[in-house]
């Protein structure tokens, strides 16, 4: 496979020449597994480790390794290398890190588009819908909506789903699929362009990994088989994995995601709720909270049916959450940087106890 079948380009090569990067290979990072990556390169695929610097100085997820990544590494043996640094990237799907206050985790990089899956009978859920909608939109990842599972309802419960959806969202695609008649995955391959990496994003159980050995046509992920009792699937994806599709496209799939914090801090709720925020424009206040200050464009819409109530509660859901995860980064920044100077004092002290 060629470096070009992976999605590398003119701005990565740039890249390397300007950090005279030549010494090393390039490759990207296809899978991973606790501290390893299998990083693929156009000489075969390497079981790698990030080298002990990178590991001992890194501040944030941010600056560790992620599947999507390219990165600069040197072969130590037949198929094992060192990843010495990370190309820079075009995108990156976070989420907040479940039971880490104040971090995130990186779900992929280097992603062009989000495949937001959700399945249409029990998974489907409108305000996770626009919850991921948001992580796509903060992320500078293009979604599209994948309704899977369509063979489990009928097509009038269909219908009444699809005119739910589009009272919420619009301009983003919507492609209805079922894995198991087949019916829509045309379509989505259609969507699917040569040299493009799409990610797959949803809850377990949701068809992620069947539907990527449907359009691979390959046996690539397991697949949970279904469970009688609670139709969900075992939960089986345990890590991320990219694959290059028979079109040329780059499919990332993903573990099943129960949580889908939010950790926005650029303008992906906006852009989600772009109606909200362009009637917030004309409140009377400018750090109007659209709950309850008079001459509130917001709440005045709202009152006259002009927005989704359900939105509207959504939205002020998601804007608490991003307001509260900043604080919660910054009280850690705070903690580790007391930390830093208390380890720094005890150092000095111990120091001057020496002379
Ligand atoms: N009826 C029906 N079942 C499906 C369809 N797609 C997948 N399934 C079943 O749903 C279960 C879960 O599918 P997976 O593909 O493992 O789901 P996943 O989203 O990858 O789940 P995780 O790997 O846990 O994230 C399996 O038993 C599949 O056979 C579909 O279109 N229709
Ligand atoms: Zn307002």
């Amino acid at each position: 496979m060629t470096l070009v079948e992976l999605g590398y380009n003119s701005d990565l090569e740039q890249y390397r020449k300007d950090k005279k990067l030549d010494a090393f290979n390039v490759g990207r990072i296809i899978s991973e597994h606790k501290d390893r990556y299998v990083v693929k390169t156009d000489a075969g695929e390497f079981d790698s480790e990030l080298i002990g610097n990178l590991r001992y100085t890194a501040e944030s997820r941010h600056d560790l390794p992620a599947v999507g990544d390219w990165v600069a590494i040197s072969e130590y043996d037949e198929d094992k290398a060192l990843i010495h640094s990370i190309y820079p990237r075009h995108s990156i799907i976070e989420r907040k890190a479940v039971g880490k206050p104040g971090q995130v985790q990186i779900i992929a990089t280097n992603i062009d588009y989000g495949l937001i899956v959700q399945s249409v009978n029990r998974d489907f859920n409108m305000n996770r819908l626009e919850r991921y909608l948001a992580i796509c939109n903060a992320s500078k990842v293009k979604p599209i909506v994948v309704l899977s599972k369509i063979d489990l309802i009928s097509e009038e419960e269909l219908k009444k789903l699809l005119y739910q959806i589009n009272e919420r969202i619009n301009g983003v695609p919507l492609i209805v699929i079922s894995n198991e008649s087949n019916v829509g995955l045309d379509k989505l391959e259609a969507v699917i362009n040569k040299g493009e990496t799409y990610c797959l994003l949803g809850s377990s159980g949701v068809g992620k990994s069947t539907l990527l050995n449907k359009i691979s046509g390959k046996e690539i992920m397991d697949t949970g088989a279904i469970s009688q009792s609670i139709d969900r699937g075992r939960h089986i994806t345990s890590h991320r994995e990219l694959v290059v599709l028979a079109n040329g496209g780059i499919l990332i799939d993903n573990p099943g995601m129960r949580e889908v914090g939010i950790t926005d801090s650029s303008s992906g709720i906006e852009i989600t709720f772009d109606d909200i925020v362009k009637l917030s424009n004309h409140c009377k206040f400018k750090d109007c909270t659209h709950t309850t200050e008079i001459g509130c464009a917001v709440v005045e819409a709202l009152e006259k049916g002009d927005i989704d109530h359900d939105s509207y509660e959504n939205y002020l859901k998601m804007e608490r959450e991003k307001v509260h995860f900043e604080s919660t980064v910054a009280q850690r920044r705070k903690k580790d940087k007391d930390f830093g100077k208390m380890i720094k004092q005890f150092k000095n002290q111990k120091y001057k106890g020496n002379t």
